[in-house]
Parts: C-alpha cells; sequence; structure tokens
C-alpha cells in the first residue's frame, strides 16, 4: 500500500499564515520515515491531514488511490497525538477507551506493559506515559495500514522511550505497518529510520 499526499496546502484561518504550500509526500507499507522541521512549522498540521482529522484547502490525500477522508468507520491510518490527555474521553475507563478501537491484538497490550488493573481506572487516574501506552495501543487495531506518531515519547523515561520504539520497530515489520515519525531527535530519527523527510525542503 502506499499513503500519498500531493500538492497539499493549508493555513488555519482565511488570510492567516500559509502552513504548508503544495508539499507532496508518500510512505509506503513497511517504511519508517522520519519528519523533522523546527517547532511551529508545520509537522503536526500535516499529519493531522494525513491521518484525515483535517482537510486540506487544496491537494488530496490517498490510500492507494483513495481518499483517506472517505473511509468510514475504522481508518486504516491512525495518528498517535502528542499530548494523550487531550484525545481520551475522560468520562471512559480505560477498557472502553480501548474498546474504541475494535479489536486489538492480545501481545499489543502485553508488549506495552499495559496493566490489567489499569483497565478499570479513569484516564485522570493515570501518569501521561501510561495513557499514553494505552492511546498506542488503541491506534494498533488490527486494521491499521500506517501510522503517524507525532512525538509520541516527549513524556516518557528513556528506558520506556526505548522499549516502545522497539516494539513499534518490530510491529511496523511483523504487519507490514508503515509509519512516519516526528521528532526533533536526530538520534532517535537515524535510529529508527530508513529516510528522512525534512519539511523546510518540500515546499
Ligand atoms: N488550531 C489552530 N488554529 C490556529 N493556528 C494553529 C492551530 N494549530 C496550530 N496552529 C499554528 O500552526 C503552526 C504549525 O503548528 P504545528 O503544530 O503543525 O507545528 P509543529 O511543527 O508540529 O510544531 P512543534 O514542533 O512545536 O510541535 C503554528 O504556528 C501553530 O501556532
Amino acid at each position: 500500500m502506499i499513503l500519498k499526499g500531493e500538492e497539499l496546502s493549508f493555513c488555519y484561518q482565511d488570510g492567516g499564515r500559509q502552513i504548508l504550500n503544495r508539499v507532496s509526500l508518500s510512505i509506503e507499507s513497511g517504511e519508517i520515515v522520519g519528519l523533522c522541521a523546527p517547532g511551529g512549522f508545520g509537522k503536526t498540521t500535516l499529519c493531522k491531514i494525513l491521518g484525515g482529522y483535517v482537510e486540506p484547502d487544496f491537494g488530496t490525500v490517498t490510500l492507494d488511490g483513495r481518499p483517506v477522508q472517505d473511509y468510514r468507520g475504522y481508518c486504516p491510518v491512525q495518528m498517535i497525538w502528542q499530548h494523550p490527555e487531550l484525545v481520551i474521553n475522560p468520562r471512559l475507563k480505560m477498557s472502553q477507551v480501548l474498546a474504541e478501537a475494535g479489536a486489538i491484538d492480545e501481545c499489543v497490550i502485553e508488549k506495552l506493559g499495559i496493566e490489567t488493573e489499569w483497565m478499570n481506572r479513569y484516564p485522570i487516574e493515570l501518569s501521561g506515559g501510561e495513557l499514553q501506552r494505552f492511546c498506542i495501543a488503541r491506534a494498533l487495531g488490527t486494521g491499521t495500514r500506517f501510522l503517524l506518531a507525532d512525538e509520541i515519547t516527549t513524556m516518557l523515561d528513556l528506558i520506556m522511550q526505548a522499549k516502545i520504539w522497539n516494539f513499534l520497530k518490530e510491529e511496523s515489520a511483523k504487519r507490514n505497518i508503515g509509519m512516519l515519525v516526528v521528532s526533533h531527535s536526530d538520534e532517535l530519527l537515524d535510529r529508527l529510520c530508513s529516510r528522512r523527510i525534512d519539511m523546510q525542503l518540500l515546499s
């Protein structure tokens, strides 16, 4: 499969700053691609558009030629956000949060170190790092083909960061999932990615 963004342009308000200007990129199944640029350059915005959360003002996002916005129900392109507390419904118990994603392989839960006891808690009763592990699990439903990982480990300690990236790398290889990894860490991108896209060179 191939996830393609073509000629993407976007600004948040009419007449506001142009965040994306005819940006094109593509990611193939099983590839791990780094995305870098200075803060505020538009990395999160690009991910939101690639994941179908926000419509571009111009341009298209397709998955094997089919517009990503056309997917109803579970979208094969899943985004993991930088701030887990902002994307989890505070009124749901963690077991219900996971149920929203449909089928998730039991070994995903296990490898992320999610403890059974946490399932019965509300989001406010978990640490940021514990919550982020639920968000990663939720993004790895069996229908996921591409993952957009937007600075997902900044709130985790170094040991947990290493565990999560090793796990995601394995999962990407095992399930042929394509991944776009947004990070300010050159070291992480060097270690993980087969190529890197510098957004400053895209438009
Ligand atoms: N909902 C919004 N409304 C208006 N402007 C926004 C909105 N979201 C982001 N912006 C602006 O768009 C620009 C790009 O933001 P974005 O979050 O995509 O950048 P980023 O490269 O991911 O930044 P960082 O590395 O700091 O996370 C920033 O100037 C930001 O202030």
